[in-house]
């Protein structure tokens, strides 16, 4: 029997014990809609179950990742970037892509900032390698900043594409043009112009993303490694100039390594040159159709979607869900509270 604040009384093994129930609304019980969840969604990896680590017993880290992160103020992983690490790090690293469900300032942007550094650090070549893309400007600058504190410690450069700066400015700090020798003659139709990116990592907001992919010569996403979906359902809810079929559709080639999509249509005679990243297509159990090298993805939200539909958008291959479960907020370990007494003369 159920009172009026959902309070009821139970008799087990001839002992009364109660329950407090949360008695729902009858309008909302009919409203809601059931979602099926997704399989890959039921068991996800119980993020809480990894404790701090610190960095000095961090498998796999690279001396001068360690060094910069403790010159940044960090001495331990949160359990989010020790999860994220353990799956990405060990064996089979980045076979699957990741989902990261967990509450803001839990530390998700390092999650997956270190792994994505830390893999490129061995690059030969420097080109377009990662991009995170952010719904605004602020969110971009911060994570800019957390990349800026590691990348450059093992030779990686990031860039910026939010619209914060003039159009010319963002591609003169994106594009390298090559230094033409004084005296030389160079005719752009016998020998053309080698652009090359100025960046490994890019973090940008969609639409100055799709400024780039349509009009800015020598950018391409062509050896795209990672792509970073942060925010994620603020990103799957806002449609941003069909950003995410514009990028996946450049990201993809079909089994000779020739590209569905010349991310920029005015590049011609522009881009890599003889630099060429052939994605074939793989043909194995769970590979079936899908480009490998792949393109790892890694979406991250504080409260990730479970919806079907959204997440088909993402396209993700063989996904692996961290989750926190429903917690919404991180409070720091340590919060301090002060009181300010203005006496009035
Ligand atoms: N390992 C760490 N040690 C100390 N401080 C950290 C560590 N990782 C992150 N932080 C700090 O914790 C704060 C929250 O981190 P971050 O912004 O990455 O959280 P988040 O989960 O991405 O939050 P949001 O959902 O808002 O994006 C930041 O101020 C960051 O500098």
């Amino acid at each position: 029997m159920y009172s009026e604040s959902g309070h009821r009384r139970c008799k087990l093994n001839n002992r009364f014990f109660s329950v407090t129930m949360e008695v729902e609304p009858k309008e909302q019980k009919t409203s809601r809609k059931k979602v099926a969840v997704l399989p890959w969604m039921r068991n996800p990896v119980d993020v809480s179950s990894f404790n701090k680590c610190p960095l000095t017993q961090l498998p796999f880290l690279h001396p001068r990742l360690e060094e910069a992160l403790c010159n940044g103020g960090i001495e331990s992983l949160f359990p989010v970037q020790v999860a994220v690490w353990q799956e990405t790090m060990g064996p089979g690293s980045f076979e699957r892509d990741i989902c990261v469900n967990s509450p803001t300032g839990s530390g998700k942007t390092l999650a997956y900032a270190l792994p994505i550094v830390q893999i490129l650090s061995t690059r030969a070549v420097k080109c377009l390698r990662a991009l995170v893309v952010l719904p605004t400007r602020d969110l971009a600058l911060q994570v800019r900043d957390v990349f800026a504190t590691i990348a450059p410690a093992v030779g990686l450069s990031v860039g910026l594409a939010v619209g914060q700066s003039s159009i010319s400015d963002e591609i003169s700090m994106l594009i390298e043009r090559p230094k033409l020798e004084a005296g030389i003659c160079y005719d752009p139709e016998s020998r053309p112009i080698e652009l090359q990116s100025a960046v490994d990592i890019l973090v940008a907001t969609p639409g100055r993303l799709m400024d780039h992919i349509t009009n800015t010569k020598g950018f391409t996403l062509e050896h795209l490694r990672f792509l970073v979906v942060d925010e994620t359902d603020r990103l799957l809810r806002e449609a941003y100039q069909s950003w995410l079929p514009t990028v996946l559709q450049c990201t993809s080639s079909s089994v000779d390594g020739h590209f569905a999509c010349d991310s920029n249509p005015l590049s011609f005679g522009f881009g890599s040159g003889s630099l060429k990243t052939t994605r074939r297509v793989g043909v194995e159990r769970g590979f079936k159709n899908k480009p490998y090298p792949r393109l790892v993805k890694m979406v991250l939200s504080a409260t990730l979607t479970q919806d079907p539909s959204k997440l088909a958008q993402l396209d993700l291959h063989h996904p692996l869900f961290l989750t926190t479960g429903k917690i919404r907020y991180q409070l720091p370990e340590h919060l301090e509270s002060f009181k300010l007494v203005n006496s009035l003369v």
